[in-house]
């Protein structure tokens, strides 16, 4: 058994998949691993725990985020979470991940990896704040992971927060110092649950966020 063999044993233990899941997943892994080669799409360093530390990091928001059908994951780079959930809920009716991903390099990535892996997922190669506004209607859930810290997190989740999405966002132990920090502008009703894949990760999942209006 290589290296890369029980990284997947390991991550595949603490967030279970289908068969047809499996296999979805590891079509995305060779994929990357092409790709990679000439475009950045993870830490280089971080390639031979790929399973734990980008999969099943990303998988672990299936179960948090219930019953939703449209799903946008903002900054998505490599498909983290994004390209992942998608191919966890490939099999569910009316699904529809929204990825959007600046860098065009990394947007071409994502179509690629939906379209060998038949996956329910539309690319958007824009800035979030260009097409938040016009995606956010209809969306359940919104999900980031090493986007930005809070404050500017929630700044760009803002739009779907406000028509009733939560916000799952995979984030590291300092998330106190960025909810206390948080708190100046915003008032947020939002619980941390520690991650599965990292002892020092931590999900927050954000139930409402508003922002304080300033003092006239
Ligand atoms: C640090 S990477 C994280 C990628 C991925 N979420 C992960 O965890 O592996 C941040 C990504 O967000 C994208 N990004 C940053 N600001 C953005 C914006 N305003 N609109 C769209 N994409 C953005 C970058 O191009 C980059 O791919």
């Amino acid at each position: 058994m290589t290296s890369t063999d029980s990284d997947r044993a390991r991550a595949l233990r603490l967030t279970p998949v289908s068969r047809e899941t499996e296999d979805r997943l590891v079509a995305i892994v060779a994929l990357l691993e092409k790709w990679q080669r000439t475009i950045n799409l993870i830490a280089p360093a971080s390639l031979p725990q790929i399973w734990t530390r980008h999969i099943a990091d990303s998988l672990q928001l299936v179960p948090l985020a219930g019953e939703v059908r449209r799903w946008v994951d903002l900054g998505s780079g490599g498909g983290f979470p994004g390209l992942v959930v998608a191919a966890a809920l490939a099999e569910r009716d009316g699904m529809d991940v929204i990825l959007v991903e600046s860098d065009t390099r990394k947007a071409a990535f994502l179509r690629e990896a939906a379209r060998i892996g038949e996956l329910p997922v539309t690319v958007l190669p824009a800035r979030i704040e260009q097409v938040a506004g016009q995606i956010a209607p209809g969306v359940e859930l919104v999900s980031a992971r090493a986007l930005a810290p809070l404050p500017r997190l929630l700044d760009l989740a803002y739009p779907f927060l406000a028509q009733g999405a939560r916000g799952l966002f995979l984030k590291g132990q300092d998330v106190d110092n960025e909810l206390t920090e948080t708190a100046k502008s915003w008032r947020i009703n939002a619980r941390i649950t520690e991650s599965l894949t990292d002892t020092s990760g931590r999900i927050l999942t954000v139930e409402t966020a508003e922002p304080l209006t300033p003092a006239l």
